[in-house]
């Protein structure tokens, strides 16, 4: 045993030394960046190893990167970068030389390579030992104590890095300031919060927050996914968690952060949970354990997040536990700004960029998207060769992340003039109802799953709807069904997600929010297929709620095809102009359909 861990050792000091002596100290810029100052012909020689390369600038000026000044850089080339590189390289007259991706042999990487499968043969058994631990028991059988993520300054997160949720933010300060100085409140006799809980829908930056928290105050950051702990071997789960808090103890003040807490906190005894069920429950008690022993003194603050915090148990949310929840919810317009200034930070932007506008139109959008836009656009950037993104990238991006990618594909002439109609439908009864988003989008080039897609958004973000806009919004959903009903006299299953779209709002209508007198003003059917309450609704009741759903959609149903009988000409108008062009923006839709479009101010009046 001896040998084989010194063994070991050894090799993970001498692959340090390696590594340590092959890796230059260029400053890493990103390819976006690279591709910006090859184009501007700034570039003089690369050194090209596999993907990854290393060059010098032309002028000996440094030139301003995100990350400071540099003459000579270092960076990577995405694997789906379909760039000309080569082409534009040589364009420019930069010499390039390149290095086959085969690691060069030094003689102590023949004695490391040679050693290889030993190595690999001790880590299969240190593995396996790791898998049977607790039974095998001995000093393998330990994990490694949970160590906190690193905490260098420079790279910390902070508040900064956190837009669009400051009230949020907000309630989170007086757990900064504990952390800052534990002794103050201890001198007072103060007893902080046992634990918050984050809840709010996935991609609205809960765990960015966390990490903000622990970087505010300076502290370690321990994190561990609530999932992890019961998908290890039975019995694991408690004995982690009490390893996690005891680390934490020990260079406390700290934050232990434990996602998707609702994946052991549910409700115990009830939902659907199929094995495992033990595991969570001792696991979960472990985390109540180590909360209730907290004496406010020992400055670990537990943060979880859930997007279910519907579901949680609530000895969860007991005073001393989880008594503080903060919700979290997707940013507003103002925020949705300063998370994309914050997310192109480091992308070089045309001066025709306005963030604003992307921001107005992309209501709903969480931070997590947000990025992810911003990300695409330079993707985009770097796929057209320019050397800064552009409103137009911007705008691609965001078609791309809300629609999905095009997808080529050939349809029979009869099939795209049905489509044709259908999202026809769609868009024209988008229009014509009151009160409904303006159709922004329709396109019949195939998309995701969908043969054609039409995209309607609001001018400003809406928090609450009436009874007449859902009306409109199913009479809307319903416009593809009833233009191939009306025009061709037939019924496709092209209509599949529409009408899971209408059973989710006629259900809602009548079931939660009290718009059917028949079914009555109470909650009569849960968000999540769930009883309301615990409470099993009467089959009266059901009976009820299933009839008044069948009575709207049919309602809608019908006013759907009158309007499309009424207003024949202009389908026709949309459909054509749809064959011809496949794609139509808003303002050529409207004007297709021959449809004023009632400009709103960002109010919506
Ligand atoms: N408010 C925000 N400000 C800036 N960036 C954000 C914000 N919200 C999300 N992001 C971006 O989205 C990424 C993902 O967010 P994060 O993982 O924190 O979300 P989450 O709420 O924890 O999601 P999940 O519930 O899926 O775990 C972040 O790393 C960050 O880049
Ligand atoms: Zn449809």
């Amino acid at each position: 045993m001896g040998l084989v861990a010194t063994a070991v050792v050894l090799f993970l000091v001498a692959y340090g030394i390696l590594s340590y002596f092959t890796k230059g100290d260029e400053p890493t810029i990103s390819y976006t960046e690279f591709s910006r100052q090859v184009e501007a012909g700034n570039v003089t020689k690369i050194y090209a190893k596999g993907d990854t390369i290393e060059g010098e600038l032309r002028t000996g000026q440094p030139i301003p990167g995100g990350g400071g000044d540099y003459t000579t850089f270092r960076t990577q080339r995405p694997e789906f970068a379909e760039d000309d590189l080569w082409q534009q390289l040589s364009q420019k007259g930069v010499t390039v030389t390149a290095e086959p991706v085969v690691v060069q042999r030094s003689l102590l990487t023949n004695l490391l390579l040679s050693l290889a499968p030993i190595v690999i043969l001790v880590l299969l058994w240190v593995a396996l030992a790791r898998r049977l631990g607790p039974r095998l028991g001995g000093p393998l059988g330990r994990k490694a104590p949970p160590r906190p993520v690193e905490l260098e300054p420079h790279r910390r997160t902070t508040f900064a890095d956190v837009a669009g949720i400051d009230e949020v933010q907000g309630e989170l300060d007086d757990v900064v300031d504990f952390l800052k100085n534990p002794q103050v409140y201890r001198a007072m006799g103060a007893r902080m919060p046992g634990g918050v809980l984050l809840a709010g829908p996935p991609g609205t930056g809960k765990t960015l927050l966390a990490r903000a928290v622990a970087g505010e105050a300076g502290v370690p950051f321990f994190s561990a996914s609530a999932s992890e702990f019961i998908e290890m071997i039975v019995g694991v789960g408690a004995s982690r968690v009490r390893e996690l808090f005891a680390e934490a103890r020990k260079v406390a003040p700290a934050i232990v952060f434990i996602d998707e807490i609702d994946t052991i906190g549910r409700v115990r005894g009830g939902g659907a949970s199929i094995g495992g069920h033990d595991e969570r429950e001792q696991t979960l008690n472990q985390i109540l354990t180590e909360m209730d022993g907290f004496t406010g003194s020992e400055g670990v603050v537990v943060i979880a997040a859930t997007n279910r915090a519907d579901v949680l148990d609530p000895a969860l949310t007991r005073p001393g536990r989880f008594d503080r929840i903060v919700h979290v919810s997707p940013p507003d317009r103002a925020g949705r700004e300063a998370i994309l200034r914050i997310h192109t930070r480091d992308i070089p932007l045309a001066p025709s960029v306005d963030l604003v506008q992307v921001a107005r139109t992309t209501p709903g959008m969480t931070g997590a998207e947000l990025a992810n836009l911003a990300n695409e656009a330079a993707l985009l950037a770097v796929k057209r060769r320019q050397g800064q993104v552009t409103q137009r990238d911007l705008s691609d991006a965001l078609e791309k992340v809300q629609l999905g990618a095009e997808r080529a594909l050939v349809m029979p002439e009869g099939e795209r003039r049905r489509t044709a109609y259908h999202e026809s439908g769609h868009a024209l009864l988008g229009m014509l109802q009151p009160g409904a988003d303006p159709v922004r989008k329709v396109t019949i080039v195939p998309r995701g799953r969908a043969l054609g897609v039409t995209l309607s958004t609001p001018d400003a973000d809406k928090y609450a709807y009436t009874e007449e806009y859902l009306r409109g919004r199913i009479i809307g959903a319903l416009g593809g069904m009833a233009a191939e009903h009306v025009v061709f006299g037939i019924i496709t299953t092209g209509s599949e997600n529409d009408l899971e779209q209408v059973t989710r709002l006629v259900r809602g209508m009548v079931g939660r929010w009290g718009m059917s007198e028949r079914v009555g003003r109470f909650t009569a059917v849960s968000g999540d297929g769930q009883e309301p309450y615990g409470l099993t609704a009467a089959p009266a009741t059901l009976d009820a709620v299933d009839h008044e759903m069948r009575r709207i959609a049919e309602e809608c149903y019908e006013s759907a095809c009158r309007q499309l009988r009424e207003n024949s000409d202009r389908l026709d108008a949309l459909a054509e102009a749809l064959l011809a062009s496949e794609t139509l923006d808003e303002e050529e839709a409207y004007r297709a359909a021959g449809i004023p479009r009632l400009k709103k101010d960002a109010n919506g009046h």
